[in-house]
């Protein structure tokens, strides 16, 4: 991972992307813990603001408006108070006005899981309560999973995950990386 040019990693939010279940919400958590950082999930919080889970949003409100708070949320909070953790849900960074925000006001980290790797470990853990892959087939999902890596790679920073180690390090090097990128600037700021 490289620190972009003319980004402040002093100042910045650190922004996790990613497919559902690459691990935002769990890595984003443990790097939070990391660096003493303050955290924030979009789906969590929306989840507390009204009171349902993403599934009854989906179901009750519809995608639109779940796409609509969603990106009102993430401008809220990465142009808000810096300095944080901020995990975003699966499909919020296909939204321009969040990638444009995110990429302004944050360290935007790409975790980069291998479809093999996601279809064996991670897809199993979360089939049953992601309304996005509920009727699809294999093949569909497969499609919308690199389809969706073309607006991803829209990134600061990636960090593949293939296998377990990679799954265990991931949090630890994201830290050990943001932890750098801010030693070298106060040397060389
Ligand atoms: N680093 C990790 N260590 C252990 N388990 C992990 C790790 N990353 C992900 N998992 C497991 O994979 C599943 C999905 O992880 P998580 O909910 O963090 O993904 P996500 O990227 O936040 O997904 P979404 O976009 O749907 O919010 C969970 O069951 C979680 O326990
Ligand atoms: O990838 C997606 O489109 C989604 C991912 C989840 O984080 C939730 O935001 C919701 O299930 C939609
Ligand atoms: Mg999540």
């Amino acid at each position: 991972m490289k620190v972009p040019d003319g980004l402040s990693c002093q100042e910045q939010n650190l922004v996790l992307i990613g497919f559902m279940g690459a691990g935002k919400t769990t890595v984003g958590e443990q790097v939070a813990g990391m660096l003493g950082f303050d955290f924030a999930d979009t789906d969590r919080e929306l989840e507390k603001v009204h009171h349902m889970s993403v599934p009854q949003m989906f179901a009750r409100k519809g995608e639109a408006w779940f796409r609509r708070q969603e990106r009102d949320l993430i401008v809220r909070l990465c142009a808000g108070e810096q300095r944080k953790v901020l995990s975003l849900g699966g499909g919020a960074y296909l939204q321009e006005e969040v990638r444009r925000v995110c990429l302004k006001h944050g360290l935007v980290v790409f975790l980069d899981v291998s479809w093999e790797y996601w279809k064996e470990e991670r897809y199993p853990r979360i089939r049953d309560n992601r309304p996005v892959l509920q009727d699809k087939t294999m093949e569909e999902i497969k499609r919308l999973f690199f389809e969706r890596r073309r607006q991803y790679a829209l990134n600061h920073a990636s960090i593949a995950i293939t296998n377990r180690k990679d799954t265990e390090q991931a949090a630890g090097r994201i830290a050990a990386f943001l932890r750098r990128a801010r030693e070298a600037e106060k040397v060389n700021p």
